[in-house]
């Protein structure tokens, strides 16, 4: 599952989860102070995501879902980024969308977004790229324990994709190489349907049909 790389943007709060909750608790909000760093404000929590060491600009940063409780001396002492893992329970922002319902693709409510609010929502779905060469598309990549987990998990997929009646196209290559890419194919592009499918299939619990991957320590 691709690392959920978090932007920081110019604001002063500090958004940190709980890491004892098992299912996603509404974020607390944490006022940045410039002096620390956000892994010791978020020591308490030390949940691992993409920490910014805080300059004298307080960050914003949405703390990615955890993928278990990293060691908070481990954290705070390196001050330095951890990446995360997008992970089934996604963002506070995921699960909002992920509560919405498509609306059918031939309404005329179906607006295409531009490249902006493209970009804009991508973060709500962390874990899922912007492809803007040519159709505008969302695209997520996994590597499967194997065939038939992925051929499982494209079924999970399918599900959700008829109750919404909204299609992604589905790609199983290399034998463990699962890709979906969405788009709304009425308007040729993206439409607020593609990240409320995207954000439903993120909430998915993946754990049984994919390959772990070590989490790895990065440098700021
Ligand atoms: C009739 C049917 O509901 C429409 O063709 C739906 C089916 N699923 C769809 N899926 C996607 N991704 N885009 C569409 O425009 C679309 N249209």
């Amino acid at each position: 599952m691709a690392a959920a790389s978090l932007k920081a943007s110019q604001s002063s709060w500090v958004l940190c989860r709980s890491a004892t909750a098992s299912a996603f608790n509404p974020l607390q909000k944490v006022k940045a102070q410039p002096s620390k760093t956000i892994a010791n404000i978020c020591a308490r929590w030390a949940t691992p995501g993409v920490y910014r060491s805080l300059s004298s600009a307080p960050l914003k940063v949405f703390v990615a879902p955890d993928f278990g409780h990293r060691h908070t001396s481990q954290v705070a002492s390196r001050g330095v980024s951890m990446q995360a893992e997008a992970g089934p329970s996604g963002s506070g922002e995921t699960a909002e969308l992920a509560s919405k319902r498509c609306i059918p693709c031939e309404g005329k409510n179906v607006k295409a977004l531009q490249k902006e609010a493209a970009e804009e929502l991508l973060q709500e779905v962390p874990g899922w790229e912007l492809l803007t060469e040519g159709e505008f598309k969302l695209r997520r990549e996994w590597k499967t324990k194997n065939f038939l987990k992925g051929l499982e998990f494209m079924g999970k997929i399918g599900e959700i994709a008829e109750q919404e009646g909204h299609h992604p196209d589905l790609h199983l290559v290399g034998w463990n190489k699962l890709s979906v890419e969405i788009n709304t194919h009425s308007i040729g592009g993206l439409s607020e349907n593609d990240f409320i499918l995207a954000a439903k299939i993120s909430q998915i619990d993946a754990e049984g049909f994919l390959r772990k991957k070590k989490a790895s320590l990065a440098s700021n």
